[in-house]
């Protein structure tokens, strides 16, 4: 993959970076608060609107107008240690940093807001970095650090590692060995990172 002893890390925006899931509950709960609501503590499954849509099927669309709304995306909240995380991975030696995101197909306001978000949190040379895409199996790294429990594509074998980052949704997942964990950005992430580095 990457040259020896060398590392190239995609990491997620959407649960991993930003904090999605927190602004979609208090901004449904906002929106619409006479409706039932999931507690974060209670989230099953990747997609919110399909456990909403279980409670009652308008609940889906409820739900999905929230983040399909002008400033959803650029208002997250950066998920605690992401930002710091971001500027000492991009600084290591022998070390390839992309954000890699998939944005919603009502792209309208999502894919400006995705850019506009990274360089107001993270810097305009980390736009540079940004890599939208419905589709992540095609994109050649070591790793993924990614909240997204199963992650499929065109391309059946991915070149990289996924690594679950716990979020609300898949904490309560048994990971099957050899499949591992990223609990939070105070976890040992570089010492993953150098999991992955070939001797020189
Ligand atoms: O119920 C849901 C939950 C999430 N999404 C969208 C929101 C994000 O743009 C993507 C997730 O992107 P990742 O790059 O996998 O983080 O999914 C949704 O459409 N519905
Ligand atoms: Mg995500």
């Amino acid at each position: 993959m990457s040259g020896s002893g060398s590392v190239r890390v995609l990491v997620d925006m959407d649960g991993v970076l930003a904090d999605f899931e927190g602004a979609l509950l208090r901004k449904y709960r906002e929106r619409y608060p006479g409706e039932p609501f999931i507690e974060l503590s209670e989230r099953r499954g990747f997609l919110a609107r399909d456990q909403y849509r279980q409670i009652s099927p308008e609940l889906g669309p409820k739900l999905s107008s929230v983040y399909e709304s002008p400033g959803f995306f650029l208002d997250l909240k950066p998920i605690p240690g992401a930002i710091e995380a971001m500027k000492e991975m991009s600084n290591l030696k022998n070390t390839e940093m992309f954000l890699c995101t998939s944005p919603i197909l009502q792209y309208e306001h999502c894919v400006q807001e995705k850019f506009l978000w990274v360089e107001k949190h993270l810097g305009a040379e980390f736009v540079q970095r940004l890599i939208l895409t419905r589709d992540k199996t095609i994109v050649h790294a070591d790793l993924l650090i990614d909240d997204k429990d199963s992650i499929k594509g065109v391309q059946a074998s991915p070149s990289w590692e996924h690594i679950l980052f716990t979020c609300c949704h898949n904490q309560h997942l048994q990971l099957q060995p050899p499949q591992r964990r990223l609990q939070s950005w105070a976890d040992d992430w570089r010492a993953i990172l150098d999991s992955k580095r070939r001797p020189n």
